[in-house]
């Protein structure tokens, strides 16, 4: 961890507002002793405390869920109950060391310790075995926590970070063509897919739209969800030309091969195939930075004809109203792949709106840390 100097003090204010006011006597230690035993203040102190505490022990308890689920525990524990020393068992932990993490588990709420001092599932645990990709979530998280071990030097952009090794594809097309590394990625991509999907379509109606181009469609699993779910609808998937190659066996498998195409190619580098009324950029803008992702909503908008739409879903920032999953977990991530970033509804719509675009609309998502969705429309005015 870098040891840093304190920074240069900021100039104190002379006439503080009433916010500032309250912040410095909060802060003061004294007043934090008698908000705890003061019988109005109270229940507000204890609750402020505890969830201090929660952030403090945060990236503990990260690291609890990343053992439960590297052990399997969870999994073992859908057959049924099990002693301390069963779940030990194989594992290369002794029995005493298995139990702390147990006892973590349950404190998380994933455990339950029953009466006898055995353990079994509980319902929140079992609930995460249920979500499509949240383990390889948590497995690949090894490496976002390494790249965050130094956050300040993260911050300064002195972390050569192992993110943005893992999904190099970001860096342009040249980067990705090492048909492993595309199918690390796309795999850990298409696991989450599905809920993406999901919510994307329960936000946004495609009724009416003939011909849908899925830009950055990965191994579409959303193509697919929309074809499933408009059935008279074409798609056309574009991608990177080994991802595409790596999507077609899946779309064959679900019989879908005649109504949603494939093209290959960048975004960067070549022309958008033309002839559909709808584009949907599911989990592309926020890979990139500024520059790629204006030049990408003009090109999509040249694509598009008069009344055309946009779709765009992704983790989105809150902006004004800041949000856990966009401005902390997606915010960093982001950071440490080293491109890209999360933008808030606003900020996307602002980019829409100077690329042409408008008839913008952000529906308020249901699931913040799976998708936000943002619409647009291409009106083309007469002169
Ligand atoms: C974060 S993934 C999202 C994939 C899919 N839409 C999803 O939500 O699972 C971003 C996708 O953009 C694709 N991509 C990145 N750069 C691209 C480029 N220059 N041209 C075309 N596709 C690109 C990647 O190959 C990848 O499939």
């Amino acid at each position: 961890m870098t040891v840093t100097a304190d920074p240069p003090p900021v100039p104190r204010a002379k006439a503080p507002g009433l916010g500032t006011r309250i912040a410095r006597l909060i802060a003061r230690p004294g007043f934090q002793s008698w908000a705890a035993r003061n019988i109005l203040t109270r229940r507000i102190a204890r609750r402020e405390g505890a969830e201090l505490f929660d952030l403090v022990q945060g990236f503990v308890k990260s690291q609890v869920l990343y053992a439960l689920v590297e052990l399997r525990v969870l999994h073992r524990l859908m057959s049924g109950p099990q002693t301390t020393g069963a779940l030990a068992q194989g594992t290369g932990i002794t029995p005493d060391r298995m139990l702390r993490l147990l006892q973590a588990g349950a404190a998380l709420g994933l455990l339950k310790r029953r009466r006898g001092g055995d353990f079994a599932i509980a319902r929140k645990g079992a609930a995460l075995l249920g979500v499509p990709g949240l383990e390889q979530m948590i497995r690949h998280h090894d490496v976002l926590y390494r790249d965050m071990a130094d956050p300040v030097a993260l911050l300064r952009g002195e972390v050569e970070t192992e993110l943005a090794e893992f999904w190099p594809y970001v860096f342009g097309a040249q980067g990705a063509n090492d048909p492993d590394v595309t199918s690390t990625y796309s795999d850990l991509m298409a696991q989450s897919q599905g809920l993406v999907a999901q919510d994307t379509l329960r936000a946004v109606s495609l009724s009416g739209v003939r011909h849908l181009l899925d830009i950055g469609g990965g191994f579409g699993a959303f193509a697919t969800a929309a074809a499933r779910a408009e059935p008279g609808m074409k798609v056309t998937l574009f991608d990177l030309p080994h991802v595409v190659d790596a999507a077609r066996p899946r779309l064959v498998e679900a019989g879908l091969s005649d109504r949603i195409i494939t093209a290959a190619g960048s975004f960067r580098d070549d022309p958008l195939p033309l002839g559909a009324d709808a584009v949907s950029l599911i989990r592309v803008l926020y890979d990139h930075e500024d520059d790629t992702v204006s030049a990408l909503l003009s090109k999509t908008f040249d694509a598009l004809p008069d009344g055309g739409r946009l779709i765009v879903s992704e983790p989105m920032s809150g902006g004004a109203m800041p949000e856990p999953a966009g401005d902390v977990y997606f915010a960093f991530y982001t950071l440490a792949m080293r491109t890209g970033t999360v933008r808030s509804a606003s900020r996307i719509a602002e980019m829409c709106k100077a690329a042409g675009f408008d008839q913008i609309a952000s529906p308020r998502p249901a699931r913040p840390y799976v998708t936000s969705t943002l619409t647009a429309r291409k009106t083309v005015r007469s002169a």
